[in-house]
């Protein structure tokens, strides 16, 4: 399903962090979402998906109007991996995971043989599994970043938003991770939307790219027009160089002088 948002905006108190951002992210592609740090990324992931409610706002998944719905019944629609874990409570790892199949369960019905095979299967998708029965507050920070992204995933929801999905994660489980989602999207359609930093990797995976400069979406399309040495660097407020790695990727290197 497709995700369309079209001018939201957004305040803190009364200052305006976002400014009428519109994007529009294709059925099964993988729209990356860059920015500086405090340009608004977590902010519109997180009106996107109902936390934050914006001074106004149109949020549509396939042209369903899904900011005219809350809960349960946006959750069918849209997950979202955050930023930091959100867990503080000891459950194991399986159990965190399945929570993510609470949307699709009526009442105080606990999640049955169905959703503990969709709960495996997300944590086999991330080479996760063999974490499932140990407690989220004893294992690392990347351990728990697979754990909170296999719960998203276990929600399977057709749109799925990620901030900053790679935090923690090590050299191989950023790529394998990165791999695996835009593998779900070709192959099952999902829509994702993701804020990251490194345009490397963005370059990797990316079909679209949105780029929002202190809350306004100043550029979006697919990632070849958009992830440009003068877009990144204008961005970014530094200079790069841009190459083409073997298999015709982009790579960006920033122009600095350290020092020794
Ligand atoms: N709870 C809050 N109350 C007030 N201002 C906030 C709050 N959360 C974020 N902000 C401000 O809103 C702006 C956008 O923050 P946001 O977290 O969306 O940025 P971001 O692009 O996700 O940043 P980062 O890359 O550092 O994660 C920043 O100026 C930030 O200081």
């Amino acid at each position: 399903m497709s995700l369309v948002c079209t001018n939201i905006t957004f305040a803190y108190n009364g200052t305006r962090v976002l400014h009428q951002v519109s994007l529009d992210v294709p059925k099964g592609s993988f729209c990356a979402l860059l920015g500086r740090n405090g340009s608004g990324k977590t902010t519109l992931l997180h009106c996107l998906c109902g936390i934050l409610h914006p001074e106004s706002e149109e949020i549509m998944v396939d042209n369903n109007p899904v900011h005219l719905v809350n809960g349960t019944a946006r959750a069918k629609c849209i997950s979202l991996v955050p930023q930091e874990s959100d867990q503080i409570f000891p459950f194991t790892v399986l159990d965190l995971v399945l929570m993510g199949r609470n949307p699709h369960l009526s009442g105080f019905a606990m999640p049955g043989a169905e959703d503990e095979k969709t709960a495996w299967q997300a944590l086999e998708l991330l080479g996760a599994a063999h974490l499932a029965k140990r407690r989220v507050n004893q294992i690392s920070g990347g351990e728990r970043q697979l754990a909170t992204v296999a719960r998203a995933l276990a929600q399977q929801a057709p749109v799925m938003l990620l901030d900053e999905p790679t935090n923690h994660l090590d050299f191989h489980n950023q790529y394998h991770l990165l791999y695996q989602i835009r593998k779900l999207c070709r192959d099952q359609n999902l829509t994702v939307l993701a804020s990251m930093h490194n345009p490397n990797a963005v370059a990797a995976v990316a079909d679209r790219v949105v780029l929002l400069e202190a809350g306004h979406a100043v550029a979006q399309g697919d990632a070849e027009s958009v992830l440009t040495q003068k877009q990144l660097s204008r961005l970014y407020g530094m200079p790069l160089v841009e190459s083409r790695l073997t298999g015709g990727q982009k790579h960006f290197m920033p122009v600095m002088e350290f020092r020794r």
